[in-house]
């Protein structure tokens, strides 16, 4: 069997030109765009890259982009502190922190400062627990757009064996949750997982979220299972010098036995922005106390 490609980027693409089609009616309604603020602490390359890309879908979408670059030794109150001013602005309807913030930063001090109404992220405790019992909440980004490529793969997931590779509170706990809410049944392994390549092999839906590049192998996957690879891993290239970005699963090994596959790059990774807009979207509906928008 060879997997059918899941084209993430053409989803995201799709899923952006829903949102920007959104944003008039909601300035018809409110007389102002729905804003997003972006804080970025130091200088990481990678990072750099990302908030770039925010920012101009941002502004494609026609919302407000609101950007904060911080230098790296910027110290943890000043970044509370901004917090603050974002969360007492209301022009501000979404605001994220880039991560990995510098060492001398406690991440869940400036994540939970955050008002859980402006977190687009979806990494405030008040949006995790909101999600863990079906309540209304902001949904992490990376996990919602793997959820969307699952459902437009399969359409109805429910009764479907999930194996979730990995137990972050950004992707893996959120990602079991929102396959619980499908009514999928859902094994949570890691990496200390007794015979991991076993429990894979049960699942209909893989999701890989490990952080280890090319860790699972193609005898792990079931003939014909759905396998979402949310690992970005850059590693040596073929020529001296050079990178490329590889996934957590052996990319050819899994695609010659999966039914359908997202690539790295190209499969989740666009769906983390495009989430981000979704959620900007929505949050700024409910502080208008508008009803959210359908559809999306
Ligand atoms: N506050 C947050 N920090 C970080 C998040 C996040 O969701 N919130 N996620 C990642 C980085 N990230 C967004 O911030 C992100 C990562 C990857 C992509 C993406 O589109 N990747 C492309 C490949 C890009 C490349 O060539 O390097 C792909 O997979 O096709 C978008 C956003 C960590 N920090």
């Amino acid at each position: 069997m060879t997997a059918r490609i899941i084209d993430g980027k053409a989803f995201a693409a799709g899923l952006r030109a829903r949102l920007a089609a959104r944003v008039p009616s909601f300035v018809e309604k409110t007389g102002r765009a729905p804003g997003l603020a972006v804080v970025l602490v130091g200088e990481d390359p990678a990072s750099q890259v990302y908030v770039r890309s925010k920012h101009k879908a941002t502004v494609e979408a026609g919302m407000q982009s609101f950007e904060h670059r911080l230098p790296a030794e910027t110290s943890q109150q000043a970044l509370l502190d901004l917090v603050a001013a974002l969360n007492a602005d209301d022009s501000v309807d979404g605001i994220l922190v880039q991560l990995p913030l510098p060492p001398h930063i406690d991440d869940k001090a400036v994540l939970a400062a955050i008002d859980p109404a402006k977190d687009v992220d979806g990494f405030h405790v008040v949006n995790a627990g909101r999600l863990a019992v079906g309540e209304e909440a902001l949904v992490p980004c990376t996990p919602l757009g793997s959820l969307m490529l699952l459902q437009d793969a399969l359409g109805d997931l429910s009764g479907l064996h999930a194996v979730v590779i990995g137990r972050s509170n950004i992707v893996g706990k959120p990602m079991a949750q929102l396959l619980l809410q499908q009514s999928c049944t859902v094994t949570i392994a890691h990496s200390r997982t007794k015979d991991l390549p076993g429990i894979v092999r049960l699942a209909d839906i893989v999701v890989a979220a490990v952080g280890r590049a090319e860790m699972v192998r193609g005898d792990w996957i079931k003939p014909g299972a759905t396998v979402i690879d949310v690992g970005i891993n850059r590693v040596p290239g073929a020529e001296p010098g050079k990178t490329k970005l590889v996934g957590d699963c052996a990319y050819d090994e899994c695609a010659a036995v999966a039914g359908a596959i997202t690539p790295v790059p190209g499969g989740v990774g666009p769906m983390t922005i495009a989430c981000l807009l979704r959620n900007t979207l929505v949050a700024a509906h409910r502080r208008a106390g508008l009803s959210d928008p359908e559809g999306l």
